[in-house]
């Protein structure tokens, strides 16, 4: 496995996390993140929390087998919950054990041998800090993104860490580097984030809660440059959904490019000193990196709200004190005809539906239906998945699923977790 150290103002960012050793075999090398965080870069220090800051303890002699799923502690309806032909890990798009070889050698000036690993103790193996102070919040972009205001939304004394990718905040996760990640799902504008439903289904990682945030965009371009002398105007592909009219009603006559993360889209600009590029991010954004706000409250509606769920490597308890949600994803094999029955069980037993999103089946995408003279019908496979209101410690909610299953060839729950209740506020810059 391998790290890669990039800064990113006063950060580092987690890069790649994970390096297929052998298409069995995993490795850590080394790895870290926010500079002031980290006490040291190639050896390993003594305490919990320098382990986690340096991910070393699976150094690169430490390879494992192919890595099992732990088993699913959902306690909640384990014969629901239970995963039928899920596999972890084995798609993952690792970076082949050449590129570890040389990179670690090109990240690595220094010419000593890295000093052995450390042994694994018992405190490092002590659970997660719980919510609060020093809990470590994966997330997607760079500061001043949305999804670090999500983090802190969630976690309000968090240690925030930065990735480069959305698999890189789940390794993390599943790596111990971090306790949690957190993760957009969908927008009131823009939809859903579908490559994130499919990391959902691809970690084993539970949802754990949800923040639902109010997003307020901002045009940002170096101090003095007007609208008018902008050609270019970049950032996330879904704050540029999100701000696709009102772009064009401000008369600016750009070019849209997309990029990993709006903050990171304000940074490229301040960092190339682009004068005619403008980037779409958050005023936090413009002030992290020195931009100026030429316009406020791009998005094409004021209720611009992403919904973000947080990820952890254990399920919490359900509980039935407060308003909960319950997120499933599930698969039949006879094609579309069986999701009114699924859907009715919980029609049945009053349970509220928020949403359905169906996925393509990657390991059965295509079903043939009918194979006659006229040719072959052909039938997309998908998986689907609902979020619906209830605890997973109801009954109404054991029943229903119970009932899925009878339906289903794959089910499996992500998480039943407290629903967002803040009060509603429309988006606005702070
Ligand atoms: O780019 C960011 O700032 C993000 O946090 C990502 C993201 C997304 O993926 O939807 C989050 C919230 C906004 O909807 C726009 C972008």
């Amino acid at each position: 496995m391998q790290a890669l150290l990039h800064p990113s103002s006063n950060n580092l960012k987690i890069s790649h996390v994970l390096t297929r050793v052998a298409p069995t075999r995993f490795a850590v090398v080394k790895c870290a993140y926010r500079s002031d965080a980290v006490h040291f870069h190639n050896g390993i220090g003594t305490s919990r929390a320098d382990w986690q800051s340096s991910c070393a303890i699976l150094a690169s002699n430490v390879v494992s087998q192919q890595p099992q799923p732990p088993p699913d502690k959902s306690g909640t309806a384990d014969h629901v919950a239970s995963v039928n032909g899920h596999k972890t890990n084995v798609d993952l798009d690792l970076v082949p054990i050449e590129k570890l070889s040389s990179s670690s050698s090109a990240d690595d000036k220094s010419s000593s041998p890295p000093p052995p690993p450390r042994a694994l103790t018992i405190t490092d193996l002590s659970p997660a800090p719980m919510h609060g102070s020093q809990l470590r919040v994966a997330y997607q972009g760079v500061p001043g993104a949305y999804s670090e205001a999500a983090a802190g939304k969630a976690y309000p004394k968090c240690e925030a860490i930065p990735c480069d990718q959305f698999e890189v905040a789940f390794q993390a996760v599943e790596l111990w580097i971090a306790d949690r990640a957190v993760l957009p799902l969908e927008n009131s504008l823009g939809g859903s984030i579908h490559r994130n439903y499919d990391l959902l289904l691809r970690h084993r990682l539970h949802i754990v809660g949800e923040v639902q945030l109010p997003v307020h965009h901002c045009l940002l371009a170096l101090p003095g440059v007007r609208k008018e002398y902008l050609n270019r105007v970049i950032s996330h592909p879904q704050a540029l959904a999100q701000c696709e009219l009102t772009l064009t009603k401000l008369g600016l006559n750009v070019t849209r490019e997309a990029v990993d993360d709006t903050a990171g889209a304000a940074e490229f600009v301040a960092a190339n000193n682009l004068r005619d590029t403008g980037a779409i991010a958050s005023a936090r954004a413009a002030d992290l990196y020195g931009l100026e706000i030429l316009e406020t409250g791009i998005q094409d509606d004021s209720s611009n709200v992403t919904r973000f769920v947080m990820l952890a490597r254990e399920p919490i308890i359900p509980r039935t004190d407060r308003p909960f949600k319950t997120s499933i994803v599930f698969a039949h094999d006879k094609g579309t005809s069986v999701l009114f029955k699924v859907l009715s069980a919980f029609a049945f037993r009053n349970i509220s539906l928020t949403k359905i999103e169906s996925r393509p089946h990657r390991n059965r995408p295509i079903r043939l239906v009918s194979d006659s003279n006229e040719g072959t019908a052909k039938h997309f496979e998908y998986l689907f998945y609902v979020d619906f209101e209830a605890s997973m410690a109801e009954v109404r909610a054991q029943n229903a699923l119970a009932e899925v299953q009878e339906f289903t060839s794959f089910l499996r729950v992500l998480g039943s977790y407290p629903m967002d209740m803040t009060p509603w506020s429309p988006s606005r810059g702070d």
